[in-house]
């Protein structure tokens, strides 16, 4: 993951469109901006660069290669894509079924997610109905029936499934985008090709952010950059959302305000906090804890009385107030991208890390929890008296 800089580079994202005598929405078509929208109405950039074929598809390239075949061939297969949210999934079922159906599209196309009704009635009347419909297609190609979020359909809709995939399997066929593909009942991970997409990596998050902040111009730093992907966890739907975000609240992408965007723990300062436990520096990874934790619950203070006094006093000095799953949570991931630590500590400290994390998931979600993982962390470098 590219480390997080202190040093800002402030620039703007070179318009290398306008250089290379192309106008700025060639260069949003290059980062496959649709373009359909009315003017002045902007579009959430997740839609606007939402990939229209599967070529501009990121990542996952070897199944995206095995849907370029099957566009190409025709004769798709029932399939199943599963995978994270936001790595586009739903995006690549999409273009396959743009690009086997062509301008039928609207005609052969019927797509169900989580906020249409998709109970046994549905299967029984919509998609049953559906899959008798008779649409003229060139040869070698079939109707198709998109279920986004299908793991969240019902146990019984999806046993109603069962038949009509049979029945009709010469005419109409089935993609179910999911997160979990072990929530699809096995009978119809048995009738499909299952795919599997991972979460994609820091470098494809970074190609993609460049190329949207070309075509829209965005003033950005490379710690910005940085604090999008570290953010995004491989979700590139986060990441273009919170560039975006970024961008309408500040109008310019540096990590402090892409971490005032997401509300969550600077990992700079995190970072500080696990390197002065590394070196046994207690009282300043403790105090760092504090900073990040202060006034974030009245437990620390005598009364609630004396909290309230606590928050008008120091208001706007140090008032973070992360959650203990927040900080828990990014010291986790903080942990792993620091490269100064041994890889030995790197293992105990994440076990600890993890070890509190249950804890905390388990309603122990306090001060002393936290302070607690920091001795123990402290405590991993330290040599035995002799
Ligand atoms: N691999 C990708 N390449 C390019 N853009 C992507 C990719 N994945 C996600 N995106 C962006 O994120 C948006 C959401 O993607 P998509 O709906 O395909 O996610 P998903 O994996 O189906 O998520 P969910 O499981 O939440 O439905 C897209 O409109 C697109 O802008």
């Amino acid at each position: 993951m590219p480390q997080l800089r202190p040093a800002v580079t402030r620039r703007h994202a070179p318009n290398h469109a306008s250089m290379n005598g192309e106008s700025s929405s060639s260069a949003a078509k290059k980062a496959g901006a649709a373009s359909d929208a009315p003017p002045g109405y902007e579009l959430p950039w997740v839609e606007k660069y939402r990939p229209r074929f599967l070529d501009e598809i990121v990542g996952n390239s070897e199944t995206v290669e095995r849907l370029k075949i099957i566009a190409k061939d025709g004769n798709m297969p029932h399939v199943i894509i599963s995978g994270m949210p936001g790595i586009g999934k739903t995006t690549s079922i999409l273009c396959l079924a743009h690009e086997l159906l062509g301008s039928a599209y609207k005609e052969a196309v019927l797509e169900l997610n989580a906020s249409d009704e998709r109970g046994i009635d549905v299967v029984r009347n919509r998609i049953k109905g559906f899959a008798q419909k008779k649409v003229t297609l060139p040869p070698g190609r079939q109707k198709i029936v998109i279920l986004d979020e299908a793991d969240s359909m019902t146990g019984g809709a999806q046993q109603a499934l069962r038949r009509t995939m049979e029945i009709y399997s010469s005419t109409t066929r089935f993609a179910f985008a999911c997160n979990q593909s072990n929530k699809i009942i096995e009978p119809l991970q048995s009738r499909c090709a299952i795919l599997r997409y991972a979460r994609l990596t820091d470098q494809q998050l970074l190609k993609r952010l460049m190329e949207i902040c070309e075509a829209e111009k965005v003033q950005y730093s490379d710690e910005g950059l940085a604090a999008l992907i570290f953010s995004a966890e491989g979700d590139m739907r986060q990441a273009v959302n919170n560039l975006q975000s970024t961008v309408a609240g500040f109008g310019f992408v540096n990590g402090d305000n892409v971490f005032k965007v997401v509300d969550s723990p600077h990992p700079v300062a995190v970072q500080a906090m696990i390197k002065a436990c590394y070196d046994g520096r207690i009282d300043q990874a403790l105090e760092t804890l504090r900073e990040l934790w202060y006034l974030g619950s009245p437990s620390i203070y005598g009364s609630v009385a004396e909290w309230m006094w606590g928050r008008l006093l120091t208001a706007g000095m140090r008032d973070k107030g992360y959650s203990a799953v927040d900080l828990i949570s990014t010291m986790f991931r903080v942990t792993k991208t620091i490269d100064t630590i041994s890889e030995h500590s790197k293992l105990e400290f994440i076990k600890e890390i993890g070890f509190t994390h249950m804890r905390v998931l388990e309603g122990v979600g306090t001060h002393l929890q936290l302070q607690g993982c920091i001795a123990r962390l402290c405590r991993i470098n330290m040599r035995k008296p002799t």
